[in-house]
């Protein structure tokens, strides 16, 4: 009897407890589920922004890039906000008046300034590079390339952004910056995973950058990075007049020349462009380029008449490229050392713009070879009739572009049936253009650092659910451990009467 009071005693004040421990219990898995979701909820992100102008030969544009302000030095944290191409030519044609180059980004940097809210304008870099056809400038006529920069500089200073410098970078840095774009984008860097290369054509340059321990050979055809603790040694040459504008000019040279001294007719009969194709064009509007050496540079016209002739037009672009005269172990074309080709290329610009509407960037070496000849023999008028919406300057030169592309590719730069299949042509990377100007910013800003910053074993959500599963564990015993206990000793007394 005393002991069933004792029972009854104790289960008065043990179920309150119970109760107690209970809600206790649920109070702290409800409050553990909560902290964690909160801890981990997305955060308004602040971002930051960066401007880089490419000042191309043909054309400028105008790109915005955004990161997260509190993560400066993660990589791959950099993106395309916004790209704006200027309306009309690259600043080199404003040589004749240079006050008027600095002015014509005015539309696209009021589109920059629209696109990045305005608390941030003050801190953010703007910098621009101008390529291949401002080194022609500068060759040809260097006052007048100081003029156009001069204009171009005094512009930007007056936008609301913060001017970082105008000025021409050499081809070695565009074709290096362009491959950190395309490894940056595809993560290689942070993942410390096989790095690709890099093929820009441009209209006045070409460039091809890739990684190659193979550095004995041409010191100065080398750039050393060392980025997120590990070491790169990157082959890049950029050939200037190997641009496919200049390119086009050489050939229109080669075969005007053989034309002028053989007839004395200005009637130039051209493989490389459609049959029924005629126009007549200006002689000086072809000479007037450091890219090719002399010629006449007087207001002559002559007639520039299509034959459509894919395989002959083949033949004339290869005499573009001179094979002999290697003094190096190997050689792409001109006599400059080139190692082997190693690993998968991204090729893009006009090589992607070019490839692309001609539907070659999932072909092999020959069908594209086998579909520019049955593509260059397409009358020009059939081919205007089922292309309005594209420009004629392009529509007109794709079947030499083309042509270009592949002799290049193969003979230049020496990719074969075998390894064109390494060759991607592409424009973007996620939602980022590809090409120099990404990796000139983070370049500039040091966005990539040399070394892997120190990170905790676990990311910050795994950390949050194992310490939630770890608690709900801890409590799950405790409550096991309280119920055995209490059985254990609900069954004690019994024992004793
Ligand atoms: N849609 C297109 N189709 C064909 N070619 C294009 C297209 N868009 C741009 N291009 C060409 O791409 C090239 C871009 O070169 P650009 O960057 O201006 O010169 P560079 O890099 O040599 O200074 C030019 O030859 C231009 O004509
Ligand atoms: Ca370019």
């Amino acid at each position: 009897m005393a002991g069933q009071r004792e029972m009854r005693e104790k289960n008065t004040w043990h179920r309150p407890l119970i109760i107690c421990i209970a809600v206790f219990f649920v109070m702290a898995i409800v409050g553990l589920l909560i902290t964690g979701v909160v801890q981990n909820k997305a955060i308004k992100q602040k971002y930051k922004y960066g401007i880089v102008l490419d000042a191309g030969s043909s054309h400028t544009s105008v790109y915005v890039y955004q990161w997260p302000a509190e993560k400066e030095n993660n990589t791959g944290m950099v993106t395309q906000k916004h790209v704006c191409n200027v309306k009309g030519k690259g600043i080199s044609s404003y040589a004749k008046n240079a006050e008027k180059a600095g002015p014509s980004l005015k539309e696209c940097m009021q589109e920059a300034e629209r696109s990045i809210p305005t608390q941030r304008h003050q801190e953010t870099p703007v910098y621009l590079g101008a390529t291949a056809g401002m080194r022609l400038l500068r060759k040809e006529d260097d006052s007048a390339s100081d003029r156009v920069l001069d204009s171009v500089v005094r512009f930007l200073q007056g936008t609301p952004f913060t001017f970082q410098g105008a000025r021409i970078i050499t081809g070695q840095e565009e074709g290096a910056y362009g491959w950190i774009t395309v490894n940056y984008l595809s993560d290689n860097f942070r993942k410390a995973q096989r790095t690709m290369g890099a093929l820009d054509l441009g209209g006045a340059s070409t460039q091809i950058t890739f990684e190659s321990g193979d550095h004995s050979q041409s010191p100065d055809d080398f750039i050393h990075f060392r980025l997120y603790g590990k070491e790169y040694s990157v082959y890049t040459h950029s050939f200037l007049c190997y641009g496919k504008d200049q390119a086009l000019r050489v050939l229109l040279d080669q075969q005007l020349r053989a034309n002028l001294t053989g007839t004395g007719s200005l009637i130039l009969q051209d493989p490389c462009f459609h049959p029924g194709y005629k126009k007549v064009k200006l002689l000086a509007d072809v000479y007037n380029t450091p890219c090719i050496r002399t010629g006449p540079s007087s207001n002559v016209n002559f007639t520039h008449v299509g034959t459509g002739n894919g395989k002959l037009c083949q033949e004339k672009v290869r005499r573009i490229f001179n094979s002999s005269g290697c003094s190096s172990r190997s050689c792409s074309f001109n006599g400059v050392f080139q190692p082997p080709l190693h690993g998968q290329f991204e090729a893009f610009s006009a090589f992607f713009f070019v490839m692309k509407f001609l539907n070659l960037t999932s072909e092999s070496l020959e069908d594209s070879k086998k579909k520019l000849v049955s593509y260059c023999s397409t009358p020009w008028d059939e081919l205007q009739k089922n292309n309005h919406n594209v420009k004629e300057k392009y529509l007109q030169e794709y079947c030499f572009s083309g042509t270009y592309i592949v002799t290049l590719l193969e003979e230049g730069y020496s990719f074969t049936s075998g390894s064109w299949k390494d060759i991607r042509f592409i424009k973007k990377i996620g939602d980022s253009d590809v090409g120099w100007t990404l990796g000139y910013m983070l370049n500039l800003t040091n966005m990539i650092p040399a070394e892997a910053p120190d990170s905790p074993p676990l990311p910050h959500g795994g950390y949050v659910t194992l310490m939630v599963l770890l608690a709900l564990l801890v409590c799950s015993l405790v409550v096991c451990g309280c119920c055995v206990f209490r059985r254990s000793s609900s069954a004690a007394p019994k024992q004793i009467v």
